[in-house]
């Protein structure tokens, strides 16, 4: 196994954690966008939209303009669905900045009756709008992802084949132990090739889990395959979260102080 280096935060509050993670999409997009001229970041579902938008939408010095927007799984449902994880990141992100339309590749909807036609569509959405390496695997510059209690991640869910797929970048899965059954997901080499992944974890109904991931390495989660190759690993956490980890796995300065 590769070394396994993450950054781990935890903070008070969700507010903090919040705070953190607008601090570090700030400087993630501003890098990129003057080093590449965009920032492609790629969100979850769940929980997670909440708390990344909460203090990142009232960010005045943040340029939403050269933001593209993908989502690192999804279900097949319609958009206006309340399963959707474009409904919810919609609803709590792009609703209240400035991310042109143009720049938002969610599911295509007409294909949410077949997810492996969904799938193949997404895939050649993420190949033709995010840069590349050599062996044609997108470098997205931020991964946003949450874990679920079972340490899934994406939908990417233990002991299920999704998890082993290595040669298409974007897969399916009709029978998700979660609902809704059907989804989309990014898949295990994309998110291994990111140039920054964070996971954004809170709430003592994680905490159990966190501690398989991060200090029992329990490799039947997918959460705790995650490990870019060349890229950065970030855990920001609330203290409820973290309650189960070591003084010694939490980093003392602030997400962009790793930078
Ligand atoms: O189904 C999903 O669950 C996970 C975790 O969600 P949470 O509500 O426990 O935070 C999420 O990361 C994933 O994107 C979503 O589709």
């Amino acid at each position: 196994m590769s070394s396994y280096c993450p950054v781990v935060i935890s903070k008070p509050t969700i507010q903090q954690v919040s705070l953190e993670l607008r601090d570090l999409l700030a400087k993630l997009s501003k890098e990129a966008i003057a080093q590449r001229g965009k920032f492609t970041v790629a969100f979850s579902g769940g929980s997670l939209p909440t708390t990344v938008a909460a203090e990142l939408t009232k960010a005045t010095d943040v340029d939403f303009s050269a933001w593209y927007v993908y989502f690192a799984d999804e279900r097949c449902c319609p958009h206006d669905h309340p399963d959707s994880n474009y409904l919810l990141v919609k609803d709590e992100f792009l609703s209240k900045v400035d991310v042109p339309a143009s720049q938002v590749f969610a599911i295509n909807p007409e294909l949410v009756g077949d997810p492996e036609r969904a799938a193949a569509d997404y895939a050649a959405k993420v190949k033709e709008t995010v840069p590349v390496d050599n062996q044609g695997m997108p470098l997205f510059d931020c991964l946003l992802l949450g874990i679920g209690p079972d340490g899934h991640t994406c939908s990417l869910f233990p002991d299920r084949p999704q998890v082993k797929v290595s040669d298409k970048i974007v897969t399916h899965i009709l029978d998700s132990p979660k609902p809704p059954p059907p989804r989309i997901t990014l898949t295990l080499p994309v998110l291994n090739h990111a140039r920054h992944v964070a996971f954004v974890v809170t709430g003592a109904g994680k905490a159990e889990m966190l501690e398989s991931i991060l200090v029992k390495r329990d490799q039947s989660r997918p959460s705790a395959l995650v490990s870019p190759e060349h890229g950065m690993l970030f855990w920001i956490l609330d203290d409820a979260a973290a309650q189960r980890l070591p003084a010694d796995l939490l980093a003392k300065s602030s997400a962009v102080s790793h930078l």
